[in-house]
């Protein structure tokens, strides 16, 4: 890629997320040039159903047809967002076999083949980049892979779905109903395309698998892990708790003692003191606890278009980044 050039990106969906990316991109040319060294450019998206009326520039190439993007010339990146296992395995495995960098933010398909799209990615020498696959805007793969390489993760506590934080607050505060504040979530564009992932526990599930594979290095079976949702829960239960200053809380744990290992998604009843109590609405957190560090937590937006798009893009300047790619130690005179 010569200086003047620009770096190609292709999106895959410009739905919620694609089209906050699209828009990220779009706004922040200037500093994105700045950070890269070079211009970032979408220049195709693909998409389920073309006839949609979508809000992008008109140079935008847009097709239902995979292979119509693997052709374009000098493309460089794919950021992939749209739904489920297949088709998107299936494509993001030969964008990395063209030799394609891959964002994706798609978890069902990362806890099942993530591994296999690692080692893909290794093999063919690009970079595979999946931040938005687990809580939403919070930066919880980063700070794990760069900040806590050192420590030993003994156990993580975390709220990792943030359309089931969201019902839960909203059932509490407003007395309204799991369904309707299901709505209220889908409208503001924190569900999953289909909200049983969200309500079931399967989003958590799928976000847990993939924490506990990185943490590990070794393949999750979605069998092992003891998964539970919010769906059963009433306004009444939630009542009933409070009144024991007690709320409620969907949580994935994972606890790793020398090779044993153990993972879930559950319902947890906590108290005031608890630091998973004030975490409220769309907001996701993520209790780690470190040998050396002790307990840290991560705390942010969950779900939404622009909290998923902002750690979408850092993870596409990540690969770029000439700053981040070269920082060496400086000896002291
Ligand atoms: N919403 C959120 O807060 C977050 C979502 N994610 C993940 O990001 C991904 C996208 O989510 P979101 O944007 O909310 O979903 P949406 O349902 O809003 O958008 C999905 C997009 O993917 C397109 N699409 C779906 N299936 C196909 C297919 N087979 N071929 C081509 N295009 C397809 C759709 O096309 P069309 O527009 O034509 O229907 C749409 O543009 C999911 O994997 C989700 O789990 C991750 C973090 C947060
Ligand atoms: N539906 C998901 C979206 C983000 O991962 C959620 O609510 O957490």
């Amino acid at each position: 890629m010569s200086d003047e050039s620009s770096i190609k990106v292709a999106l895959l969906g410009f739905g919620t997320v694609g089209s906050g990316v699209y828009e990220v991109i779009e706004s922040r040319q200037n500093q994105l040039r700045h950070l890269v060294g070079h211009p970032i450019e979408v220049v195709a998206v693909l998409v389920d159903d073309i006839s949609k009326e979508r809000k992008m520039g008109s140079h935008v190439f847009v097709t239902d047809d995979f292979q119509e993007i693997l052709a374009l010339p000098d493309l460089d990146v794919v950021v992939e967002a749209i739904v489920g296992v297949e088709p998107a395995y299936t494509y993001l495995s030969h964008a990395i076999d063209q030799g394609l960098h891959v964002v994706t933010a798609n978890k069902e398909l990362f806890a099942h083949k993530g591994f296999e799209l690692q080692k893909r990615a290794k093999d063919q020498g690009v970079e595979l980049k999946f931040e938005a696959t687990v809580a939403g805007g919070v930066p919880i793969i980063g700070a794990l892979t760069k900040l806590l390489q050192v420590n030993q993760v003994l156990k993580i506590e975390a709220i990792l779905n943030g359309t089931s934080n969201y019902i839960l607050t909203k059932m509490r505060e407003e007395q309204i109903s799991l369904e309707k504040a299901l709505t209220e979530a889908q409208a503001l564009g924190y569900a999953e395309a289909n909200p049983t992932n969200d309500i079931e526990g399967y989003d958590a599930l799928y976000k847990i698998m993939i924490l506990t594979e990185l943490l590990t290095g070794r393949k999750v079976n979605q069998n092992y892990v003891r998964c539970a949702g919010i769906s059963t829960i009433s306004t009444d239960d939630i009542n009933q708790a409070n009144l024991r200053h007690e709320r409620i809380k969907h949580v994935g744990v994972i606890e790793i003692s020398g090779e044993k290992v153990f993972s879930e998604v559950s319902l947890l009843t906590v108290s005031e003191s608890h630091k998973l109590y004030s975490v409220e609405g769309v907001d996701n957190a993520v209790l780690v606890t470190g040998d050396l560090i002790g307990e840290l937590v991560f705390q942010g937006p969950g779900a939404g278009k622009y909290p998923t798009a902002s750690v979408m893009v850092e993870d596409l300047v990540d690969i770029y980044n000439p700053v981040s790619k070269s920082i060496k130690l400086v000896t002291k005179k």
